[in-house]
């Protein structure tokens, strides 16, 4: 069966986005910054909105998607680091750079974009649901329970 489906290069780059997810996760417990950055979320979703705008995009649909990718980063933050406090699993040794971090998520966030607009069709069609659901529980294959359930959380509202 081909990996090659529309919704591919949308579920993608929303799997790359929760890997990110534990890097921020990891220097927020470092820090003892709390999950919810809100200024950032803002600035983030002004940035998608307007990018949204220039490429012929409704920027209240864009948004809608981003608030879904976002609430599926905090869900993977909160569950790692209440993990981590709680000694469920041994907490990263390291972690990055947030800045860095941040960096990757607005490329990431770049790709997305583009292919929101790309997949405007096959998101607005009758068999988005399932042809998403068929593409996201093939990809959520290779990830653990919660970035699997939390990429299910991030596609909330792909389909018109
Ligand atoms: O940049 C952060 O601090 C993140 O946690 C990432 C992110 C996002 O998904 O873009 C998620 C939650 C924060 O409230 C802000 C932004």
């Amino acid at each position: 069966e081909s990996e090659n489906t529309d919704f591919g290069p949308l579920v993608r780059p929303a799997a790359e986005r929760l890997a990110v997810a534990d890097q921020v996760a990891a220097a927020k417990y470092e820090s003892g910054d709390p999950v919810e950055a809100p200024a950032r979320e803002r600035e983030v979703l002004a940035e998608v909105s307007e990018h949204a705008e220039r490429a012929g995009l409704d920027p209240a649909v864009a948004t809608e998607v981003f608030r879904d990718r976002i609430e599926a980063n905090k869900l993977v933050q909160r569950c790692l680091i209440s993990r981590w406090e709680s000694g469920t699993t041994a907490p990263p040794r390291g972690h990055p750079d947030m800045d860095d971090v941040r960096d990757r998520t607005d490329e990431i966030n770049q790709g997305l974009l583009d292919t929101l607009l790309g997949t405007k069709s096959v998101r607005h069609d009758p068999g988005c649901r399932a042809e998403l659901t068929r593409t996201s529980i093939r990809a959520a294959s290779r990830l653990d329970a919660l970035h699997a359930r939390a990429l299910g959380r991030g596609l909330h509202s792909v389909c018109r």
